[in-house]
């Protein structure tokens, strides 16, 4: 293990990146430097700032000679203590991270996408140099998820997380319930905020709430989920139609990222089942009044019961708020000469296919507005052993739509069901296959 430089001094941070989160770090740096140096015990000193272009315009101030471009370097530099990483990505960022950490440096991230694809790694290299590696910013922003989950739950059986845990499409899905709002408009809007990230197809097709899905199922459950694992649908789909529709159920569409314990029969053997889809969930549920770019976490566990983490999810401010939290953390680890829990012990759970995952469905189908269809579609449903909770009709003539709402059934009788129905001769279209989570489950 590298020796601290010295356990006196200040301690000096390198901060890599300085866009919506990395300027909002060095604010706060600056800002909260007083606070942070009675939290720590000695203070905090910027040693640089790595960006990709000296000359890009900034939201912060970097002090003279403080900006580089050669991350490499500063990562290297035996005059820095910390490092805070908020570039995203998988490259540079795990290799910066791999050597900031081999030469004995603490990190900081932001960057669930390189966490969910590769934190094994990461894990490991903090181990082997006896420094940590914490991420709490990675999963919904600004709200303490991570560490609840990890130490407060430690004792604890959790046997389900439920999330809104991207900001961005919440926001579009709020405006297009709310306000009827259309889908491009709302983006542009989320990606001027700073909640989106620098490629918005990350949000809008679910990969980035697929990555913190997983990164919160491996937390939960003690076990290795990576993005892949993920079964992933995002809100490119989503019509206002769909959101009519959930209104008139008494619901709302959010997209959710959703881990779950599946028994087995005995604990230790359960399955994990890690999904991210947008639903329609009863405005009743607590997740249905997370407005805008709110994120919420619902976790239940066995004897806890039901707890809910909300907060902002995206946005420059919120995240730095999580990463000087970590930076005071691993600052204090340092100077102790200690480092947080390991993310080494793990149970090798296994990760269900999609087809098994249970759950209920919301079905539009426009049909022949005649005698016998009615029948002829329930038949559909109970050759593929779907029980139908309710069905109603709606329009009359060319307009005629059956709206079905299942029992729970997997996703693969749902398919099957949906493929027969768009094989009949009384079918029309299929317009809408919505999952409905949130309410009882059978
Ligand atoms: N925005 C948000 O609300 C949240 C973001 N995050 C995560 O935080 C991280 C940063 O996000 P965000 O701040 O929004 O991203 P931005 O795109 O706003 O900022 C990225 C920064 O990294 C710099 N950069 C890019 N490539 C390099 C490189 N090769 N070497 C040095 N610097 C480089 C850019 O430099 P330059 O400015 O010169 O182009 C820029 O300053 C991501 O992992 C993201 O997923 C996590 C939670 C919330
Ligand atoms: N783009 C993300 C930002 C935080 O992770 C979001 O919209 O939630």
């Amino acid at each position: 293990m590298t020796e601290l430089r010295s356990n006196r001094g200040p301690l000096r941070v390198a901060v890599l990146g300085c866009g919506s989160v990395g300027s909002q770090v060095v604010r706060l740096l600056d800002e909260s430097a007083v606070d942070l140096a009675a939290r720590i015990g000695v203070p905090i000193e910027l040693a640089g700032v790595a960006v990709r272009r000296l000359d890009a315009p900034r939201e912060v101030e970097v002090p003279d000679g403080l900006l580089t471009t050669d991350a490499l370097e500063l990562v290297s530099r035996p005059d820095v203590d910390l490092v805070i990483e908020t570039i995203g990505g998988i490259e540079p960022a795990r290799s910066l991270i791999l050597t900031a950490l081999e030469s004995g440096k603490s990190v900081v991230s932001a960057n669930k996408a390189l966490i969910a694809e590769d934190g094994a790694t990461l894990f490991e290299a903090a181990e082997k140099a006896g420094r940590d590696f914490y991420f709490e910013a990675a999963v919904a922003a600004a709200i303490p998820i991570l560490r609840p989950l990890r130490e407060s739950l430690a004792g604890d059986r959790v046997t389900r997380v439920m999330g809104i845990v991207n900001g961005t499409t919440n926001f579009i899905l709020d405006k297009m319930d709310t306000l009827g709002s259309g889908f491009a408009e709302t983006l542009e809007e989320a990606q001027e905020l700073g909640y989106a990230e620098a490629d918005p197809t990350a949000d809008v097709e679910g990969f980035d709430a697929a990555a913190k899905i997983a990164i919160l199922a491996s937390i939960a459950f003690h076990t290795r989920v990576t993005a892949a694992d993920v079964h992933r649908e995002g809100i490119t789909e989503v019509t206002s139609s769909d959101v009519r529709s959930a209104a008139e159920i008494g619901s709302v569409v959010k997209l959710l990222g959703i881990a779950e314990l599946v028994s087995t029969g005995s604990h230790d053997k359960d399955a994990v089942s890690v999904r991210v889809h947008p639903a329609m969930i009863p405005r009743s549920h607590p997740l249905a009044s997370v407005r805008g770019p709110f994120n919420a976490v619902f976790v239940e566990c066995d004897a806890a019961d039901q707890l809910m983490f909300y907060g902002r999810g995206a946005g420059g401010a919120p995240t730095a708020s999580a990463v000087l939290g970590d930076l005071v953390t691993v600052a204090r680890h340092l100077l102790s000469g200690t480092t947080g829990a390991g993310e080494s012990a793990y149970a090798a759970r296994e990760v269900l296919p999609m087809g098994q995952t249970r759950t209920k469905y919301h079905v539009a189908i426009d049909v022949d507005d005649r005698a016998g269809v009615l029948a002829a579609v329930a038949n559909a449903f109970a050759d593929h052993d779907v029980s139908i909770q309710t069905v109603r009709q709606e329009g009359r003539g060319d307009d005629a739509q059956l709206v079905v709402v299942s029992h729970s059934a997997t996703d693969a009788q749902l398919s099957a069901t949906v493929e027969q129905l768009r094989g009949m001769e009384i079918v029309r279209e299929v317009t809408s296959v919505m999952r409905v989570e949130g309410g009882d489950d059978e």
